[in-house]
Order: C-alpha cells, then structure tokens, then sequence
C-alpha cells in the first residue's frame, strides 16, 4: 500500500490543495493507498513508525517541504520501504537535489511508475538529514525563517524561498565570527573566525543555493564547506554567488570530504539539519552510506 503523510501547512497551505489533486489522481487510477495528516511538529516521523509497525506499506510517500521529509526520513532509515516525494514545500531542496520533479502530477508518476534508488543519509548528535547540516550562520538563519512571518506570507505567492534571504541579510548585521576546530575523518582542522560550515549529501540548502556544488547523495562522503575569515562585507559580496555555486574558487572557502566529524566551538552555535534547527554545537557528524531507498 502506498502511505501519504500529508503536511497541511507546508508551503503555507499548498501541500493540502496539492493533496486533493493527488487523490483525485489515485482514485482515477484505482491505486491503493492510505492518507494520514500532521498535527503538529515531530509528528511525521511518529505517524512512519506508526504506519511501518502496523500496516503492508509498499511506499510511503511525503507531500509537503523538505522539513515534512526531514521528519518522514527519521522514522523510515533503516527499514527497505522507498521513500516518494510529492515536492509542495518552499524550499524543495532535496527533490531538486535528486531531480524529483517540482511539479506534482510528474512526481506522482514517478513515484507509480519509477524504480528505487538508494542514497546516503547524515546523522548528526540524535537526529538524520538527507539534504544540508549547517552549524554557526546558517544554524541561526533557520531558526530564524522557521519562526518569521514573511516566510509564511512570501509562501502565499509561491516566493518562500525568498524568506531564507530576508533572514541571511538579518543574521549577517548581528552575527559574531567563531574560531572553530574539526576533526575530519580523524584529521584535526582549526578554523578562525568561522561564519558557518555546512556539511552536505545534496548540493542545495535554503531554497535552491548551490553550497556544495559536487555533493553527491550516492559516494558515501560528505561535501563539507568552511567559510571563515571574510568581513561581513566580503561575505554579503559573495552570497550571490552562491546561486549557481561559484563561490568556492573564494580562497576564504574550503571545501573538504569526509565520512565522519566532530564540530568544537567555544560558545554553542545554532545546528540545523534539512533547514530545522536539531540542536546546537558541539556536534558529532557521520555518513550512513546506502541507508535509504528513493522512488
Ligand atoms: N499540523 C501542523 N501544524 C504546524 N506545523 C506543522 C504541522 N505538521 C508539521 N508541521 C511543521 O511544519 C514545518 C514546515 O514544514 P515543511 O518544511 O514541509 O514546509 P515548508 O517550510 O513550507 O517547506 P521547506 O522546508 O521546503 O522550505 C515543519 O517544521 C513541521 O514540523
């Protein structure tokens, strides 16, 4: 049985009114399936194990943003179940990620029709992201675009994406560079006056940027970018830059690979994983390689 967790409030609203298409569309196609709705934060990942203990789930599919997925992953790693996407959030990084279609009646034929595909997924202190962990400045912009209101007004003009930018600017007039140290893969790396690091499985995070360009979710290694050094100046200069992923030639910017990490600072900084805040540092980082089927 294909199992929907349908998240009303994503995309402020447009996963419900894509949901009634959907199930118009699995109706018509005398498709057996089952549909549960969030109530509240956390929710879908209880609603999974729910559903896997319980029902012959073939497929469980989310239909919401990439925090619906986020939550949908956290009760479904481990087991063989594929994973389906009907993309109907704000940002949609992990479908455009994996080239799932944006647009819902194509991502449905995908998900009747395609084959699995099995990718990585991150673990970080308690809690799996398949897309982006960022800790220090991106940390601090979630936190802040998940708590705004011009993200749930931008979203009703199908402009969500927009919110993460509005926040950036915010952050970035109030946030304090930190000295940090890493240990890759057992290697020790000191950084000073860090902005952020994000550590990714996917190239993109916050709505469509390309912070890891190379990321790829099916090599068992971590694309982790480290931008230090630059004033808020040189940092607000190179952010355009990073909508097409050119801003890793800076020489303030390393990118490094990895399977495993740990993430030492002197004052506790904002982590976020798939854009919802999970925690703060210090942080234990590491690649489950093959853990989760894709449809
Ligand atoms: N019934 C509910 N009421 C309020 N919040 C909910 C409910 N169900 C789930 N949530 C929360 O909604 C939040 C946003 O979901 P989601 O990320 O899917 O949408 P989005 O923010 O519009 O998209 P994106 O992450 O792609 O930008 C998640 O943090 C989730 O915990």
């Amino acid at each position: 049985m294909y199992c929907f967790i349908v998240n009303k409030v994503s995309g402020n609203g447009r996963a419900l009114k894509i949901w009634c298409k959907i199930e118009k569309k699995l109706q018509e196609k005398n498709v057996y399936y089952c549909v549960h709705f969030t109530q509240k934060p956390k929710h879908a990942t209880l609603l999974v194990q729910e559903l896997i203990s319980k029902k012959k789930v073939t497929v469980i599919v989310a239909v919401g943003g990439d925090g619906t997925i986020h939550e949908v992953i956290n009760g479904l790693v481990g087991t063989n179940i594929p994973l389906g996407v009907i993309p109907a959030g704000s940002g949609n990084d992990f479908s455009r990620g994996l080239g799932i279609p944006l647009k819902h009646d194509k991502a449905l034929k995908r998900i009747l029709s395609g084959k699995p595909k099995i990718i990585d997924i991150g673990f970080v202190n308690s809690t799996y992201f398949c897309t982006v962990a960022g800790i220090g400045f991106d940390g601090e912009v979630a936190h802040v675009t998940n708590a705004s209101i011009y993200k749930k007004l931008l979203n009703l003009i199908r402009m969500g994406h927009i919110s993460y930018i509005i926040s950036a600017i915010k952050v970035l007039f109030q946030y304090k560079r930190t000295d940090i140290s890493i240990l890759i893969d057992k290697k020790l790396y000191k950084f000073q006056k860090v902005w952020l690091i994000a550590v990714a499985n996917l190239p993109f995070y916050g709505g469509g940027l390309v912070i890891c360009p190379k990321a790829k979710s099916n090599d068992g290694l971590f694309d982790i970018c480290i931008v230090q050094g630059m004033s808020k100046w040189e940092f607000l200069s190179i952010f355009p830059l990073v909508f097409k992923g050119n801003h890793t030639s800076s020489p303030s910017i390393k990118i490094i690979k990895g399977k495993e990490l740990e993430i030492y600072s002197p004052i506790p900084l904002m982590i976020h994983g798939d854009g919802e805040v999970i925690g703060q540092t210090p942080a234990r980082i590491r690649i489950q390689p093959c853990a989760l089927y894709v449809i």
